[in-house]
């Protein structure tokens, strides 16, 4: 059974909905990613998880208990976007405090929090939180999150602000958490950590979740791989092999062109084409989308069509079936953009 569900949570402000029909299950020692832009409703959604903002609708389970119910707030720790300290506090004496308030025994707390310093590396901790790094309050902001042991951690933006050095630490740590059997709830808006670190996750805009899985299967849902076949097919005289994306190889006698296809039977099917009007496949790459493009692309408005394209690199309309008509029967298309795309 999922360890957190949630079910059409939906939250309003007045006439502005923040929130509609989030629905997703997440499983014990996942880290789940939430993403999406600014004012998406990343934020809402996790403070409603941890009971910090009442729904207008729908439900959260987390371990079989809803927000509110004192044992649910037992088995979920929270790290929000922005953690102001008390900064007359040492680290120490801080989480010794929130230990307190979670009726953690003294003996087990200070050994929890020692473990816990210990494994984020954090020194200085008996100097005031006012007169701490930016790094090191992240990390006791994390360390605080941590403090009654939780089954399910939710880390807005946990690394945020941060030099290369800690945010790799804390990316590393949220791995390690989640292989001892802790969830961990993600959002963060550097792409490149969500997709190292997140099992799957949810894309979220204008408050609804727009896409939503493993990294792998949402690109393949958005084009997945695409394999550029390049070929040059003669116009003139015998055939020639330039190097591709060489601009002095775009003589008047040689055409050379890009097709991107989805799969191998599309690469086949352009190079049968190809040698029956006696040109020749010179090479074939393959591009797959960065989470970063799929982002753009579900949460930009783009429509995202994956159409075979084919372009003759030296801007003209030439075709290689003889037929003014891509390979799949697509139309051809041959803008700027993509035959700079080409010359790459
Ligand atoms: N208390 C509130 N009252 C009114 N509107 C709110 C409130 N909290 C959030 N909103 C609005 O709800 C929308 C979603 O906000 P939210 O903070 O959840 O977005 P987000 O995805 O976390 O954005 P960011 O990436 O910028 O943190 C925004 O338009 C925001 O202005």
């Amino acid at each position: 059974m999922a360890i957190l569900e949630v079910d059409s949570l939906r939250k309003t402000y007045g006439g502005f909905t923040a929130v509609e029909g989030s629905t997703f299950a997440v499983e014990r020692g996942e880290v789940f990613g939430v993403v999406g832009p600014n004012g998406a409703g990343k934020t809402t959604t996790l403070k409603m998880l941890a009971g910090l903002v009442e729904p207008t609708d729908g439900t959260a389970v987390v371990a079989g208990h809803t927000p509110g119910d004192p044992e649910m707030a037992r088995r979920l720790g929270f790290l929000p976007e922005e953690s102001p300290l008390y900064e007359e506090m040492t680290a120490s004496g801080y989480l010794e405090f929130f230990a307190d308030l979670y009726d953690v025994p003294r003996d087990v707390a200070r050994d929890r929090i020692d473990r816990t310093l210990d494994r984020l590396e954090l020194e200085h901790r008996d100097r005031r939180l006012g007169n701490v790094s930016k790094g090191m309050k992240r990390k006791v902001a994390i360390a605080r999150a941590l403090v009654n042991d939780p089954d399910v951690l939710i880390f807005d933006e946990p690394a945020s602000g941060l030099d290369p050095l800690t945010t790799n630490y804390i990316i590393e740590f949220t791995r390690e958490l989640s292989e001892e059997g802790k969830t961990v709830i993600f959002s963060a808006h550097n792409l490149f950590h969500v997709e190292s670190v997140c099992d799957r996750i949810v894309i979220m805009n204008d408050g609804r979740i727009v896409a939503r899985g493993a990294v792998d299967e949402i690109r393949d849902a958005h084009g997945g791989t695409e394999y550029h076949v390049f070929a040059t097919v003669d116009a003139g005289g015998g055939v020639r092999e330039p190097a591709v994306g060489a601009d002095a190889d775009a003589t008047d006698s040689i055409r050379r062109f890009r097709h991107a296809v989805d799969d191998m039977a599309g690469v086949e099917s352009v190079r049968e084409t190809v040698e029956r009007e006696g040109g020749r496949i010179v090479d074939i790459q393959t591009e797959t989308p960065t989470l970063e493009e799929i982002f753009l692309e579900v949460a930009g408005g783009s429509d995202g069509s994956q159409a075979t394209r084919r372009e003759s690199i030296d801007g003209s309309a030439a075709t290689a079936d003889g037929e003014g008509g891509p390979t799949d029967g697509t139309q051809a298309s041959s803008d700027d953009e993509d035959a700079a795309e080409a010359e790459t």
